[in-house]
């Protein structure tokens, strides 16, 4: 018995280790790792040999169990349970080794769901996941076939193990026939069942995952392309981490749970079912025994498991709040460094860190009491079950092989039901991913990209009149930022706007944009309601803008100026840079056209960036150019050289200049005076 517990005690050791493999940081991995080398039909056997890893370690074990069994026959029964005793350590040990997988890869899995679980939970919505599901419903059908059959299959091994034993154990008493013709029969049917169930296994497993795989892959896309046609307001309300979130993390966990809920929920329930028949057919005593004891343990387990989930997702939270202190520092390195708060930052995150530390030995630790007890808990299951059968062996109440055949099933059944609870755990974390990203997948913006007029580009003019107009941000109602504001843009003129900070200027650029609507009033294009119009039409060709700050792709200068217009060719480009005034720097660089400007174009100056975004506004060739704010972030050489570029680029064009500096606004036809969110001054 000694040795019997240190060498449970060395089991949990690779299982450690096999969770800190990085691959297998997730539950799917280290479960479909687990089940490979647990299940009965797999490749464990050969995987046993593989010196070094937890099965071989169990099979070792396992093998002088055996050979000291049989070496030492003496009265049949005694002989029976010592024979019995070796293979049914190595199926318990195997077993053992799955459940203490399952519980670390639940505790361990660091999926951060719960970490971007903070807005109200979604409601799912099964007709959306049809919608997806349906296109992969053959391989799915297939899928759920052979998982069904892989599990039917599991169910016999137990008893053909048991026929296997009793032919043993019948020539250890009698000696009397040739072992090698006895034992053929049920050795060619066993190694029969484990090839097919490898089969069925490997094809189900193929199929789910092309099936997961695509389903997920549509579901990107389609949410991709639902939060790009999205509203500006949407994204006010929104953070953008939160949103690449459902994207990633959010698909990530509703994919993993959507395979593991139908190959192992179905693989668990029939096999909970179908092995709890089977013990009853080999003793109705002994399955009256299990039946009381294994759900008071597999509940104990799975609530001990809950807990240790909860711990988990604390310690994660923690790891998520420690790398958004670093995430943080390092995206703003240079205000840090200017401000000589490397230090701070750096106490910020070590308490964090710190924090999180603390949090995940307290997780280590409960794992760690977790483990002892589990193990402690399936050794007294079959060392009852062992003694209770050794009773019913001694008085001729059931034969050796049905013993053996009781201890793989019970065996499956426990995995079984462990299984199905940490299942029900993932179905409900999928569940809610699910409907997270459901949530965004069927959300209509209020401001349509494409539909409605186009007015031609020949009798275009580009007067613009915003009358009446009364606006507030969605995401502040109650704030009033335009009250009755009424102003004219007549073609082929350039007004500037000027005013207080936060008078809303720049809002009224928004609203031409139509980023928003107004809430009252109209704006009106050659005296046209732009609500009416085609709004991809109306931002791609008609109107170019211009900001403070240009934000650029983190690819080639090339590629930036041709985001205006995609079909530009590159002589179109560099005349839009000559345009800009951006030519001569950009062919300055030894890479010219194709050189990449980093993150944001984080690699060129205040001043480089605003002429390659003034480019990329000029090559769509807008009616009507909008400049907020476009040189008052430029010192005075900068904004010297971007000022030719846009005096240049404004000609014959209705522009909308918005200002807080005169020396910005010298060539406009009209200076307009913004306050309480009206006009009150033209000069
Ligand atoms: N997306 C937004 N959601 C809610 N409120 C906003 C939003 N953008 C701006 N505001 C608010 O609207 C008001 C007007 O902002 P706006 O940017 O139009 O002012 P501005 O006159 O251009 O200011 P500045 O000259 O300082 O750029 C401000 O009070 C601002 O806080």
């Amino acid at each position: 018995m000694f040795q019997f517990f240190c060498c449970r005690a060395n089991i949990t050791v690779p299982v450690r280790s096999l969770s800190l493999y990085p691959r297998c940081n997730k539950t799917a991995d280290i479960w479909r790792l687990s089940r490979w080398y647990s299940s009965p039909g797999s490749n464990a056997y050969s995987s046993s040999r593989q010196p070094g890893n937890a099965v071989s370690r169990i099979w070792s074990f396992t093998q002088g169990a055996v050979r000291q069994s049989t070496a030492r026959t003496s009265k049949p029964p005694g002989v029976a349970l010592r024979f019995i005793l070796g293979p049914a350590v190595l199926t318990v040990s195997a077993r053992l080794f799955c459940h203490v997988a399952y519980c670390e890869a639940d505790v361990n899995n660091n999926t951060p769901v719960e970490v971007v679980a903070k807005n109200p939970v979604p409601e799912f919505k099964w007709h959306i996941l049809w919608e997806f599901v349906k296109p992969q419903l053959f391989a799915l059908i297939g899928a759920v076939v052979l998982a069904f059959g892989a599990a039917i299959l599991n169910i016999q091994i137990p008893l053909i193990l048991g026929d296997l034993v009793n032919v043993v154990a019948r020539y250890l008493r009698e000696h009397t026939r040739s072992y090698v013709q006895e034992i053929r029969g049920p050795a060619l049917k066993l190694l029969g069942l484990y090839g097919i169930q490898g089969l069925l296994t490997s094809g189900y497993i193929i199929l789910l995952s092309r099936v997961g795989e695509r389903v997920a892959a549509d579901m990107r896309k389609t949410l991709f392309a639902s939060l790009l046609r999205q509203d500006v307001a949407f994204f006010d309300a929104n953070k953008t981490g939160q949103l690449v979130n459902r994207l990633t993390a959010d698909i990530q966990e509703f994919k993993s749970s959507f395979k593991l809920v139908i190959s192992q929920g179905l693989r668990s329930v029939t096999q909970t079912v179908g092995c709890f028949v089977s013990l009853y057919i080999i003793s109705p005593k002994l399955t009256g025994l299990t039946v009381v004891v294994l759900p008071c343990l597999v509940g104990a387990g799975a609530l001990i498991g809950s807990v240790l989930r909860k711990l988990s997702r604390l310690a994660q939270e923690q790891v998520a709040k420690a790398t958004g202190v670093a995430d943080e520092a390092l995206g703003n390195v240079r205000t840090v460094k200017a401000f000589a708060m490397e230090e701070r930052e750096l106490q910020l995150y070590a308490y964090e860190v710190d924090k999180s530390c603390e949090m995940n030995e307290n997780l280590g630790a409960g794992i760690a009491v977790f483990q002892g007890l589990s193990n402690i808990a399936l050794n007294c299951i079959v060392l009852g079950t062992i003694f209770a059968g050794g009773t019913l062996i001694s008085n001729n109440e059931m034969s050796p092989g049905d013993l053996m055949s009781f201890l793989v099933a019970s065996q499956t059944v426990q995995r079984s039901l462990a299984s199905i609870s940490i299942l029900f755990g993932q179905m409900v974390r999928g569940i809610s991913s699910g409907a997270r990203v459901f949530e965004y997948l069927s959300l209509k913006p209020t401001i349509p990209l494409s539909g409605g007029g186009r007015i031609p580009y020949h009798s275009l003019t580009g007067r613009v009149d915003f009358l009446n107009i009364s606006f507030s941000y969605p995401t502040r109602p109650g704030h009033q930022i335009l009250n009755k504001f009424n102003l004219t843009l007549p073609p082929c003129k350039t007004v500037a706007i000027v005013g207080e900070s936060g008078g809303g200027k720049s809002t009224v650029a928004s609203l031409l944009e139509r980023f928003y609507d107004p809430t009252g009033g109209v704006i009106m294009l050659d005296g046209l309601d732009i609500r009416t119009l085609d709004l991809s039409w109306l931002r791609g060709q008609v109107i170019g803008f211009i900001n403070q700050e240009p934000v650029l792709f983190g690819s080639s200068i090339m590629e930036n100026i041709r985001f205006g217009r995609p079909e530009a060719t590159d002589a179109e480009v560099i005349n839009a840079a000559k345009q800009a005034n951006a030519h001569g720097f950009i062919t300055g660089f030894p890479d010219g056209y194709n050189t990449v400007v980093g993150e944001r174009g984080v690699t060129l100056s205040g001043g480089q960036k605003q002429r390659v975004a003034i480019a990329r506004a000029l090559i769509k060739n807008p009616s009507i150019l909008v400049l907020d704010e476009a040189t008052s972030a430029l010192d005075a050489e900068s904004e010297r050289v971007v000022q030719e570029a846009l005096d240049r680029a404004t000609r014959g064009r209705t522009v909308l200049i918005i200002a807080h500096r005169l020396s910005t606004i010298q060539g406009a036809d009209l200076i307009c005076v913004m306050s309480n969110g009206r006009i009150v001054e033209v000069r």
